[in-house]
């Protein structure tokens, strides 16, 4: 009988063949000692042991302090046996493990919260997928792939009556009230109003299973404490500030909107559209809206109209590194994703939400990537201007050359190094007098 051993090459007991003898002192020579010896001297890292030839059942010892069997250990039918999970195959498995534990997911679909949105998806006609939610060690939740998927197989198709559009908001309740607001809302306000106005609902929302498997809070830099945000890189604190502004103009230029709903209310409208409800309900539309291309209704204002929330599908996170086809199918009338790329069994599936760099996807939906192939990093005009000659009398005019051409921002530095805006604008800043 043989185990066989694989040890660290620069071990002592390696180096030199192990001399064995029967732990009962039987006299017996140890079993095959001789092609042990020769195996040992051939391959010194790969070692044989035999048992003892008088089957006295016994184990075996090396005789050798050199041969201490530190790696595996010697069962009672005088064999030299592996510690169990030393060996290759278990290093393979383990490594394997390791593998998958880094992508694998552990199973959310028992969650009372999930089985309710299946059986409320259920009822919109929405027929199961393969994929369930799970929560992942690199992405937190998301969709897990029950079997593989091929390249170009279909992974999910969401009919109409799932998604949460602008469309859905003109039939409810909030409809007249829209109709009649002069000027017309817009179809962002609309979404968000109808968000928070169900939130409120509670157990009376019809989308309540949609509601609650929303996230609570976002961590999108509007989010943030105004000491974090002061953390960040100048041009990234420069947007996060822009973005705050944005939002609380947003609020504060829906208030009186808000106002006209008070008859559709028992509570102070002030309290059920706070600054941090149409935070929350502003963050929920821009994180996970899909693109819908609606017609321009006369009731809402001239901005685009294309957004529209899309219940479990939007449980799909982000990897710059696939590629899917995502569009509404006016055929089946459902919202429909392939994948380009293919998908192993119990892997998260992902999908692409632009060829974004890090500070976008900060800004946009609150996450950076690792590895992202459109990473780069920002210049700002400081930073430009500290490097060039302080002595060009010219450097005033070339900013606002750049400025009023829109080429002062956006400058970056990618894996590929300095992006054409970045050096056409450095090309214009270095120019001499008479070039300029
Ligand atoms: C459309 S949702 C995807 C589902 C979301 N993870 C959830 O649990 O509801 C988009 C949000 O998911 C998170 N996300 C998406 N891709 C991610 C990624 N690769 N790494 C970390 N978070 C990600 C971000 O918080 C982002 O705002």
């Amino acid at each position: 009988m043989f185990s066989l051993i694989w040890c660290e090459k620069n071990s002592s007991a390696l180096r030199h063949p192990p001399a064995w003898r029967c732990a009962a002192s039987c006299s017996n020579p140890p079993r095959h000692l001789d092609i042990l010896q020769r195996m040992s001297l051939q391959k010194p890292w790969l070692r044989r042991a035999g048992g003892c030839a008088g089957a006295c059942g016994r184990e075996l010892v090396p005789l050798g302090p050199e041969a201490q069997p530190q790696i595996g250990q010697l069962d009672r039918n005088c064999s030299f046996r592996m510690r169990k999970g030393r060996g290759r195959t278990s290093r393979i498995r383990r490594r394997k493990l390791f593998r998958s534990s880094v992508s694998r997911g552990v199973n959310e679909s028992y969650k009372p919260e999930f089985i309710e949105l299946k059986k409320w998806l259920k009822d919109r006609k929405f027929e199961d997928t393969n994929l369930i939610p799970a929560c992942f060690p690199g992405t937190g939740r998301g969709l897990m792939s029950k079997t593989s998927l091929r390249e170009g197989q279909m992974i999910i198709s969401l009919p109409e009556s799932c998604l949460l559009t602008t469309d859905t908001v003109i039939r409810s309740y909030l409809g007249t009230y829209i109709a009649k607001w002069q000027p017309p809302p817009s179809p962002l306000l609309a979404l968000c109003t109808f968000l928070v106005s169900e939130k409120h609902a509670g157990d009376q929302s019809l989308w309540k299973p949609y509601l609650e498997i929303l996230p609570k809070a976002y961590t999108c830099p509007v989010c943030l404490e105004p000491e974090v945000v002061n953390l960040f890189p100048k041009p990234l604190k420069a947007k996060a500030e822009e973005q705050r502004a944005h939002v609380q103009g947003f609020f504060s230029s829906s208030r009186d909107f808000f106002s006209s709903l008070q008859p559709l209310f028992s509570e102070a409208v002030e309290s059920i559209f706070s600054y941090s409800a149409l935070l929350w309900a502003w963050c929920t539309v821009n994180t996970r809206a899909v693109y819908v291309k609606h017609r321009q209704e006369q009731c809402f204002s001239r901005e685009p109209n294309t957004c529209a929330l899309a219940p479990y599908l939007d449980l799909l996170n982000h990897s710059p590194h696939v590629q899917v086809k995502a569009a509404f199918n006016e055929e089946t009338r459902c919202y429909e994703i392939r994948t380009a790329s293919g998908c192993r069994k119990h892997e998260e599936v992902f999908i692409c939400y632009g060829p974004h760099d890090n500070q976008r996807l900060l800004l946009e939906y609150g996450f950076v990537s690792i590895q992202n192939p459109h990473a780069c990093v920002y210049v700002s005009e400081d930073i430009l201007v500290k490097y060039l000659p302080l002595t060009d009398k010219q450097m005033n005019k070339k900013i606002s050359i750049l400025k009023d051409h829109d080429f002062i921002e956006n400058l970056t530095f990618g894996w590929d190094g300095p992006s054409w805006r970045l050096r056409t604008a450095l090309k214009l800043l270095c120019l001499e007098a008479e070039e300029l």
